[in-house]
């Protein structure tokens, strides 16, 4: 029921605001393949993330309108969810994160 409209390798983080840092999402460090999945039934988006390791969930965050998007970096992105959490995405590779924020582009266009 979802198909993934892009992946990207990328250290996923989140930022602790009452220290001002930035944390690795999960129990551990270490890269995720990060995915834009498309619900095609009720055409809703969202971003998943899997250690490649042990395949924790690293991400697991709705794509809502009016989404800022940030890309900070060529290759380090982030952006609010909407209980103000904020996410980093820090790309294994310029061209992973461009393509990744291609599409992200693209669906919030499309919101
Ligand atoms: C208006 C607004 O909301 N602005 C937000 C950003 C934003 C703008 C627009 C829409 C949505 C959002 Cl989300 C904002 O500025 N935010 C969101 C929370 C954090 C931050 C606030 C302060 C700090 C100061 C330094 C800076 C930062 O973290 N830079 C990175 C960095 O220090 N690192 C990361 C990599 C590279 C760098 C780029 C990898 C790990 C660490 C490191 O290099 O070791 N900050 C931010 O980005």
């Amino acid at each position: 029921s979802e198909q993934s409209l892009v992946s990207a390798r990328a250290s996923v983080m989140v930022y602790d605001d009452s220290h001002k840092r930035w944390l690795p999402s999960g129990t551990s460090q270490g890269i995720s393949k990060v995915h834009i999945y498309q619900h095609v039934i009720n055409n809703t988006f969202r971003v998943v993330g899997r250690k490649l390791q042990d395949h924790e969930v690293s991400i697991n965050c709705a794509i809502l309108r009016g989404l800022k998007y940030n890309q900070a970096t060529p290759t380090f992105h982030q952006w609010r969810d909407n209980r103000q959490v904020v996410f980093g995405l820090n790309f294994s590779s310029k061209e992973e994160a461009d393509s990744f924020a291609q599409t992200m582009m693209v669906v919030l266009d499309t919101l």
